[in-house]
Parts: structure tokens; C-alpha cells; sequence
């Protein structure tokens, strides 16, 4: 890896003393500010979770089209399987595009907190995921979930500290989040994409953060630099790689940036699939979003914000 990607050593910043922890939230601080793509190491995320998971998916996505498509969501739903060339992620920017060359699966949050009530959380965030069944699957998603929605409230702290803010700062804003876990299978290319065709078209995600798994040694993922060029991200072996998203750079008022990114199809790797799993926190529902630096004007609602840019983007 170069050592122009940074890497959060989570164990370095648990252990840590508060000048250590200040001292790492500072970098935090600095990557937020340039590009907002890091990598974080020593993150006590279980090896066999993720392994296990890795091998449902590859059983899950290598199922004859039928029994992925009974899976298909309702209009206006968010969980369950998407097939290829129903996304273009090009377009939650206005841009027009082919689909992109992927399918994916996803899943919302493991359990509705008792007494939630709201018709639209209930409708949306908190809707079923349809599992499927294939052996072990939903054991395996769902530790998987588990461990990622601990690490996203770890990674927080950090950012807390970055942002000079007590640890807990945003403890009761993701006590009940509804963050969405997203499985992608970019298959094999038997042929030459079309123009303006990616894996991924350029986009920012919507969340507080995304944690980002790619398949082990595979390649296409993108940012756009500050410089306006775009750069590689490969794999960090056993790091996971982390991203903040639109809401996280509108909490801190415009200070810490949702780089644009994309997955393209790269040329020597056109006939390998790639898999990857993106993590998309999103503070509870009912969470009242705040620039820090002041502003009740562009305040929003987590839950209703979500859902208003998944409409945007699904319509
Ligand atoms: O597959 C990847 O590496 C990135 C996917 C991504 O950016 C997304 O789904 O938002
Ligand atoms: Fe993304």
C-alpha cells in the first residue's frame, strides 16, 4: 500500500493516551479534509465473519437468475436483489449512462427498536429484508451487520476527537441507526463495456460513513482527487476501507468532503469477477442532523434525508 493512503490503526487509538488519540484524530481530521477515504487496520473485525460471508455470496450470487430475482423488492424498497442493468449510479448526479455492469443484494437493519411507530421508518428503513435461502446466508449477513455497525460506532469516536469533540459526541445520534448493508457482484465481462459504461458510475454516497470490503486482490475502485484526477484505491490486506458520505460533510458543515468515486472495469482484470461489500451508516432515524458549525437552516431528519435521496436516485 502507499503510504500516501493513510490508515487508521483503531487498536493504536483505543489504547491510546489523549495525546496519541488527539494526534490520530488529527490525520483523520486531515484525510477528511482532502479526499475522506482511508483505511482502518487493526480493527478487531472477526476473520471467520468475514470469510464466511464471503463464501455465501459466492454461492448466493452463483444461483441461477430465478431463484436471485424472486428476491427482487417492491417499488420503492430498498432491500433485497437488484439485477444488472437496473442501476445506473451516475445518475443520483443527473448523469445519463448505461447501467452499471453489476448486481447486488441488500439488507436493512437487523431489528425495528420497540416502540418505533413512524409509518415512513417502518415503511422503508425498517422493512423486511427478504432473505434468501440459501444455506448459512442470513446467520452469516447478519454477524456480519453486527460487527459492522460496532466498528461504524468505534470509527465515530474517532471522528468525535478529529473534530475536537468529546468521544461520545455522537453516541445518541447512531444508538438506533439505520444503516444498509450492500453485497455487489460485478461479473466476469464477457465483452467490452459500452461508452461511459463502469462497474459503478461516479458517484458520492448518501450516509454518515460507508465501510468499504473489497474482494481481496481485485482492482477498479476510483476517486476523483482534489486535484481532478482520478486515482486507484486497491485493497489494504486486512484493512477495511472507509469513506464518509454526503451527510457527514453537511454535519460538518462543508468541512470534510464526499469525494466523488466510481468502480471501473480495468482492462487487464475485464474477464475476473469482483465482489465487495459496502457498509452504509446512517444515524437513527429520527436523528436531527446539525452543522456543527451552526446553521438550523440546513438542518435535516437522518431517516426522511435518506429516503428523499433514494427516490431521487430510484425513480
Ligand atoms: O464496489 C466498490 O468497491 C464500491 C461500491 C460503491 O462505491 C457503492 O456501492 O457505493
Ligand atoms: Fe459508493
Amino acid at each position: 500500500m502507499s503510504a500516501d493512503f493513510p490508515v487508521l490503526d483503531l487498536a493504536a487509538f483505543a489504547a491510546g493516551d489523549p495525546a496519541t488519540r488527539a494526534r490520530i484524530g488529527a490525520e483523520v481530521d486531515r484525510t477528511c479534509r482532502e479526499t475522506g477515504f482511508l483505511a482502518v487496520g487493526n480493527h478487531g473485525v472477526s476473520e471467520q465473519v468475514i470469510a464466511d460471508l464471503w463464501a455465501c455470496l459466492t454461492a448466493f450470487f452463483d444461483q441461477p437468475q430465478p431463484a436471485k430475482e424472486a428476491l427482487r423488492p417492491g417499488p420503492g424498497q430498498p432491500y433485497g436483489y437488484l439485477g444488472t442493468g437496473t442501476e445506473a449510479l451516475a445518475k443520483s448526479r443527473g448523469e445519463d449512462t448505461p447501467p452499471d455492469l453489476k448486481e447486488s443484494f441488500n439488507g436493512g437493519p437487523l431489528r425495528t427498536p420497540e416502540g418505533e411507530a413512524d409509518p415512513q421508518a417502518l415503511a422503508f428503513c425498517y422493512a423486511p429484508t427478504p432473505w434468501p435461502d440459501t444455506p448459512g446466508f442470513r446467520a452469516a449477513w447478519s454477524a456480519y451487520y453486527t460487527a459492522m455497525e460496532d466498528l461504524a460506532a468505534r470509527i465515530m469516536q474517532v471522528m468525535a476527537v478529529a473534530l475536537h469533540l468529546p468521544e461520545d459526541h455522537f453516541a445518541p445520534f447512531i444508538d438506533a441507526p439505520v444503516s444498509a448493508l450492500r453485497a455487489l457482484n460485478y461479473p466476469a465481462q464477457a465483452r467490452a463495456p459500452e461508452v461511459g459504461q463502469q462497474r459503478a458510475g461516479a458517484h458520492t454516497d448518501y450516509g454518515s460513513l460507508t465501510i468499504l470490503l473489497p474482494e481481496p486482490g481485485s482492482r477498479g475502485l476510483e476517486i476523483l482527487t482534489p486535484e481532478g484526477t482520478w486515482r486507484a484505491v486497491p485493497p489494504v490486506e486486512g484493512a477495511f476501507v472507509i469513506n464518509i458520505g454526503d451527510l457527514m460533510t453537511l454535519w460538518t458543515g462543508g468541512a470534510w468532503v464526499s469525494t466523488l468515486h466510481r468502480v471501473v472495469v480495468p482492462p487487464e482484470a475485464a474477464t475476473r469477477r469482483r465482489m465487495s461489500l459496502a457498509f452504509f451508516h446512517q444515524p437513527n432515524w429520527h436523528a436531527r442532523i446539525t452543522p456543527l458549525s451552526g446553521g438550523e437552516a440546513a438542518a435535516v431528519t437522518s431517516g426522511p434525508y435518506l429516503m428523499a435521496k433514494f427516490s431521487a436516485a430510484n425513480s
